[in-house]
């Protein structure tokens, strides 16, 4: 059965133009005025793009003590209410357990998915095991990005040494490292004192996790990836002191991407002096918000394109798995929700005020993540061949923003009583209607994995640089004889 998109305006990361999109098989078919077929989805006043990619999501994710909330199946659903049509999840191995053996338990999570989605894999310890698992990881299961949390002490944290060595064996596998850019020594450390000074309280979070260590922690993972030849993407970046290394490596030619979230872009630190402790919990995450400076420039490296893409981060917890922190800061589980809202509130926040135009919207929710994650055309397209992954926005329909009438599973929602405008009319899964006028109508188990193929354009082209410029030794005659 074919399904056609009638006269919209179809808005990619570089054009913008009035036809009809014809979809067959789960791929788009045709692209032009005119076009018929079985099901006509009315796009009158809308703009059809490419699907939102979401890279940085944490569903059911085993963390400080708890399971995230929302699941494959409720969070899938989240994402394409909002009009999200790939998450890209991280496989966690426990302290000591191989990679294959973590990617079974996530394939046993995600059999509910409403959406496609794929893996990165995190690198939670270093050893021989892990060394020839990478390989495997990439060749047989198309994970081709590893991520490193360079804070989490006792925890998810690896050192300079275990990252400098996950590097190198991503450069040889033509696969891309991740991190999670923040000193956890020196948070760890903070932690401590403030909590010996009797700050317990959530505020004590950001004071904890001051932009300067997030700064410090991103120009060392830069200078590591430079060292072993290898692209680096930056996730979560909140802070000026993190954009402006990105934007320095940027400059001096490295391969270096920075991923803002929805929540760090729209969202401040004011939040954490709210006098509700219930209120301040649910925004603990790391790294926390900030103020409008840093804000500002997040939203000017969107702008300039020294930032790529916008996530969520995605780690919802309730409120009673935040109270497991009453008392003590340092347990309340980090994470907050997005999802749902990621679309419509860049579309608010980002296009209605001029900050970035529609094409750029696009690039950052989801071309240019799909050229990083070498998925690109298959998804963050509208070209004949690819998949019909595709949202229908209409400019004109707003909602408020509650928890009372959202998809995710978490009793609050951290933009609660947010006017947002730009909704979904329309969203396609591979071809298959997810939003109708505006109602969901997901399929839970309709979602697939998506694989992934290694070395794309960028870690050829670094790794053909680093060998041409490589030190070499000398070839000298007449060497003199040893003085000893
Ligand atoms: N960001 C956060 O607070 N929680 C999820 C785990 C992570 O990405 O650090
Ligand atoms: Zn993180
Ligand atoms: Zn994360």
């Amino acid at each position: 059965m074919t399904t056609v998109i009638k006269n919209g305006t179809v808005v990619t990361a570089d054009l913008t133009y009035k036809a009809d999109v014809k979809v067959d098989g789960g791929k788009i078919i045709e692209i032009g005025p005119d076009l018929s077929g079985d099901e006509i989805l009315d796009a009158s006043g809308c703009y059809v793009m490419p699907g939102g990619i979401d890279p940085h999501t944490h569903l059911e994710m085993p963390f400080m003590g708890t399971y995230s909330s929302d699941d494959f199946e409720s969070g899938t659903q989240a994402a394409l209410a909002g009009g999200t049509t790939m998450t890209v999840d991280f496989c966690l191995p426990d302290p000591g357990q191989g990679l294959v053996d973590a990617i079974k338990r996530w394939d046993n999570k995600s059999g509910l998915a409403a959406c496609d989605y794929s893996f990165h894999m995190a690198i939670t310890w270093w050893g021989e095991q892990v060394f020839n698992d990478m390989e495997t990881v990439v060749k047989d299961h198309g994970i081709t990005t590893f991520k490193h949390f360079m804070a989490y002490k006792g925890a998810l944290m690896v050192n300079d040494d275990e990252m400098f060595a996950s590097f190198q064996r991503c450069a040889e596998l033509g696969a891309l490292p991740l991190v999670h850019a923040e000193n956890g020594d020196v948070v760890a450390d903070l932690q401590a004192k403030l909590l010996a000074e009797g700050n317990n309280g959530p505020e004590a979070h950001a004071y904890s996790r001051p932009p300067a260590v997030e700064g410090e922690a991103t120009n060392r993972a830069i200078m590591i990836a430079d060292m072993a030849g290898v692209p680096l993407y930056v996730v979560h970046v909140s802070c000026e002191e993190s954009h402006e290394a990105i934007r320095r490596a940027k400059m001096q030619g490295k391969r270096v991407w920075g991923e803002p979230l929805i929540q760090h872009l729209t969202l401040d630190e004011s939040e954490y002096f709210d006098k509700d402790w219930d209120h301040a919990a649910r925004r603990v995450m790391s790294p926390p918000f900030r103020n409008k400076q840093h804000q500002d420039s997040l939203w000017a490296g969107l702008a300039s394109g020294t930032l790529s893409c916008v996530a969520t981060d995605h780690c919802a917890f309730t409120t009673d798995q935040k109270r497991y922190g009453v008392g003590d800061f340092t347990k309340i589980p980090n994470g907050t929700g997005g999802l749902e809202d990621r679309l419509p509130m860049l579309w608010t926040y980002g296009v209605s005020t001029g900050r970035i135009t529609p094409n750029e919207f696009v690039a950052v929710t989801s071309t240019n993540i799909a050229k990083i994650l070498n998925c690109y055309p298959q998804k963050g397209a509208i070209l004949v061949g690819a998949d019909a992954d595709l949202v229908v926005l209409d400019p004109e329909k707003s909602k408020t923003i509650t928890a009372a009438s959202q998809v995710s599973a978490i009793d609050y929602n951290v933009f609660e009583g947010k006017e947002v405008k730009g909704l979904p009319r329309f969203v396609l899964t591979r071809g298959k209607v997810a939003v109708m006028d505006g109602e969901l109508k997901a399929e839970p188990g309709h979602g697939k994995f998506v694989k992934r193929e290694p070395v794309n354009p960028v870690n050829k082209a670094l790794s053909t640089w680093k060998e041409l410029t490589a030190p070499r030794k000398v070839e000298r005659t007449g060497i003199p004889a040893s003085g000893v």
